[in-house]
């Protein structure tokens, strides 16, 4: 949605800054260009030669055997989870606030009859590795009891605010699930973002893991669909189940025609999307009413609390933002989340933090040693017509 805001002059501004998520980014020109010349192929049937370049191109990036393009991480969750649990009456360790568990119409038990047994989240987004431990069943105890058969992460971790989990703390996890002769699945939805953050390559992030879950729509900039990966037998299994989903579809090298411009182009675009979340935390925390654990934000997500003596309230400052131009995700009546991506430039960044009622300017000098845009050229940059923006 384009939004007009009027300025002092007559000029009519038209801009949007799009905070909600890193799924809203529009396809580059480089990717549409790609798509509009895809090589393609009925995948079903055979395999799509665009849609087989990017599934090897995965697994090798992501050191695994093979690899499977799925329409989404949610559909990537379900099918990995389901191929780990094909026994009646298994059950998943996963954590309290992860994506499996919130956002996923509890798919794994609706769908494929799998068992959630949640261990609590910490801030950090690991799950303690005694309460994992805790959590496995006790096959003695089968009469009663549903045998645990996966232990799932999420990195980073999106509920606790993007926090990456280390490789060593992915390798105690994947030792533990071998004692006890578990599966790993590593909800990779921002398995680049984590990789750029830690300065960990992604195949060392995950090589503890059977089977991997990576969103290509999120920060990579993709208009469509994740990946998995795993094993070769893990892949063919997941296969199946992706047509048994509906997943298996025709020419679909149009879309993974764009996803290989999005490896190509965007994975270094990651840290200057963590740099700008880090800027824009600096300057939303020291804004009166609002509260934020800068410290906390390790990559592309911020969530912000608004404290219960301000006068402001989520309804009030998002209708606020709107009239500016600016769109946050609301995650309930006093907490909103941001999250960048690679078509939220700087400017943007210092726009939004203008936009916030008891925002006082100034402030921005001090982030100006962070290498952020003065307030003069926000002055010049929103008072003009803006030119369409493809490529920010
Ligand atoms: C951590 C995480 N996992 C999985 C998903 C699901 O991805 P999709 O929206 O493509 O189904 C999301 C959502 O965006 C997510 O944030
Ligand atoms: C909302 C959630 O489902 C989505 N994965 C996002 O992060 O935007």
């Amino acid at each position: 949605m384009a939004y007009y805001w009027r300025t002092g002059s007559s000029e009519m501004v038209t801009r949007t800054v799009d905070l909600r998520s890193d799924t809203v980014t529009k396809p580059t020109e480089a990717m549409r260009a790609a798509m509009a010349n895809a090589e393609v192929d009925d995948d079903v049937l055979g395999a799509d030669p665009t849609a087989s370049r990017l599934e090897n191109e995965m697994a090798k990036i992501m050191g695994k055997e093979a690899a499977l393009f799925v329409p989404s991480g949610t559909m990537g969750n379900l099918i990995s989870v389901l191929v780990h649990c094909n026994i009646r009456g298994s059950e998943v360790i996963l954590g309290d606030i992860s994506h499996i568990h919130i956002y996923e119409n509890g798919g794994i038990s609706t769908i494929g009859g799998v068992h959630p047994r949640t261990v609590k989240n910490n801030p950090d987004g690991t799950m303690d590795i005694d309460l994992i431990e805790a959590a496995i069943r006790d096959p003695r105890g089968e009469i009663v009891f549903p045998t645990t058969r996966l232990i799932c992460l999420e990195n980073s971790q999106a509920n606790c605010g993007g926090r990456c989990l280390s490789a060593e703390y992915t390798d105690k996890v994947g030792e533990l699930a071998k004692k006890h002769g578990l599966k790993l699945h590593i909800d990779g939805a921002r398995i680049f973002n984590a990789s750029v953050a830690l300065g960990v390559p992604v195949h060392r992030l995950v090589q503890a893991a059977d089977s991997v879950s990576v969103c290509l729509s999120k920060g990579l900039g993709a208009p469509v669909g994740s990946v998995i990966v795993g094993s070769k037998s893990f892949i063919a299994k997941a296969k199946i189940l992706r047509k048994t989903l509906g997943g298996g579809m025709r020419q679909v090298g149009i879309l993974c025609a764009a996803a290989l411009v999005a490896i190509q182009e965007n994975v270094r675009k990651l840290e200057d999307d963590h740099k700008k979340a880090k800027v824009l935390a600096e300057g939303l925390s020291q804004i009166k009413g609002l509260k934020v654990d800068v410290a906390a934000v390790e990559t592309n997500i911020i969530y912000v609390d608004i404290e219960g003596s301000s006068k402001l309230s989520v309804e009030k400052l998002s209708k606020n933002l709107e009239q500016h131009g600016i769109v946050v995700m609301p995650e309930g009546p006093m907490r909103f989340r941001i999250v960048l991506h690679h078509q939220i430039s700087e400017s943007d960044v210092q726009y939004t933090l203008s936009c916030i009622p008891n925002y006082n300017v100034p402030n921005i000098w001090k982030l100006a040693n962070t290498g952020v845009l003065y307030a003069k050229h926000i002055e010049e940059t929103y008072r003009k017509p803006r030119k369409r923006e493809e490529d920010d």
